[in-house]
């Protein structure tokens, strides 16, 4: 069953007919693509047979993504607010603003994305006029940032609630692979995996800024926000113009370029660290996350792909601070345990999985 809304414009365009709420559903999943668990890693990507260079492996749509851009009323980088579309690169001129004038990042393509956007938008709009402000003042852009995912990840899910269709559908079981809130349910990441500063400076912002309101009716509790964030930050991926993970790197090699967005992905975020990856991941110009063979991919082996742009550390030391500050883990990956940096050796097997600082 599909929900119809007809939501009525101010000029005398005919009405917008909006069958359902946008798809969240992994867009392509190659066949031979499987989930497995690794002891150590937890979940993982394998494939089932070989798989040639250059196939393309899985391309995933986000289930939450927001604009990331310093000055968003200049910048021609920022995403089309509708999740149907998330088209990038709005000029100045064809961009539709929020009518209540809630942020500048907020922005659609076209007319027709911002109504047919309308119900997903209502559920951000207030929050963001209530508290963008004071957030970015007082804790800056990072912080703006994850609270603002966390709240498109509300709007979506409180979307795919009203969505019968979808509801169904993921009841039976019709997909192989987890999908929707679901899929975001089982992602990584608990306040056990985080320090305990970073986890009470999260709980602090929960309080603040995301309980359950007239302004933020999501119905959750302040432990499932918290538990929220802690998964968020661990899976969550910044979009770039061009690929991450191509290894061995080319010496012309320019790096992925400026950060334009961040969003969570529920089956893109299966896939694993190596600082070998044998995948390249790239956006496509909707948001998709798409995931390619960086060579032949043997039977039964992992497929894991670079959380971070290899050309930036390229020596053990730098790589393992990196992961252990940005993504809280001690990274196993084939080539870090081949290579382990001397004066790191000792501290190796010491070290708490996925404790920062
Ligand atoms: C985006 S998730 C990847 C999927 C995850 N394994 C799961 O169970 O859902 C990132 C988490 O996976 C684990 N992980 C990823 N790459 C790893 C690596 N190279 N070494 C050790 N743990 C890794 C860490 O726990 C990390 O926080």
């Amino acid at each position: 069953m599909s929900q119809v809304v007809f939501l009525t414009l101010d000029s005398p365009e005919p009405p917008v007919r909006v069958d359902r709420v946008p798809q969240t559903h992994p867009a392509w999943i190659h066949p031979h693509l499987i989930e497995s668990t690794d002891p150590v890693k937890g979940r993982q990507l394998r494939v089932s047979s070989l798989v040639p260079k250059g196939t393309c492996l899985l391309t995933d749509r986000p289930y939450a993504v927001i604009p990331v851009v310093d000055d968003p009323t200049i910048n021609e980088n920022l995403i089309c607010s509708n999740p149907a579309c998330n088209i990038r690169g709005i000029g100045l001129a064809e961009r539709c603003q929020c009518p209540n004038g809630c942020i500048p990042d907020v922005v659609w393509c076209s007319r027709a994305c911002k109504d047919v956007d309308s119900i997903r938008h209502e559920f951000e709009c207030s929050w963001l006029k209530r508290y963008s402000k004071s957030i970015r003042t007082k804790r800056g852009e990072y912080e703006f940032g994850m609270l603002w995912v966390i709240v498109r990840l509300l709007a979506t899910r409180q979307c795919e609630l009203n969505d019968m269709a979808f509801t169904k559908e993921s009841q039976l079981g019709l997909h192989r692979w987890k999908t929707g809130w679901e899929g975001i349910s089982l992602l990584c990441g608990s306040p056990d995996t985080w320090s305990h500063e970073r986890v009470r400076a999260w709980s602090n912002l929960v309080k603040k800024y995301l309980q359950n309101s007239p302004i933020l009716p999501h119905g959750l509790s302040t432990e499932s926000l918290l538990h929220l964030i802690c998964q968020e930050e661990a899976n969550s991926f910044g979009l770039y113009p061009r690929e991450t993970g191509i290894f061995p790197i080319p010496e012309s090699w320019p790096g992925r370029g400026e950060q334009f967005a961040a969003a969570v992905y529920p089956t893109a975020a299966m896939a694993n660290h190596s600082c070998s990856p044998n995948i390249i991941h790239k956006p496509d110009d909707r948001g998709c996350m798409v995931f390619t063979a960086a060579r032949d991919i043997q039977p039964g082996e992992e497929c894991c792909i670079a959380y971070f742009d290899l050309t930036q550390h390229n020596n053990i030391t730098s790589r393992r601070q990196h992961l252990q500050n940005s993504f809280g883990f001690i990274c196993r990956c084939e080539r870090c345990v081949s290579e382990k940096a001397p004066e790191q050796n000792s501290e190796w097997n010491l070290l708490p999985m996925m404790d920062i600082e």
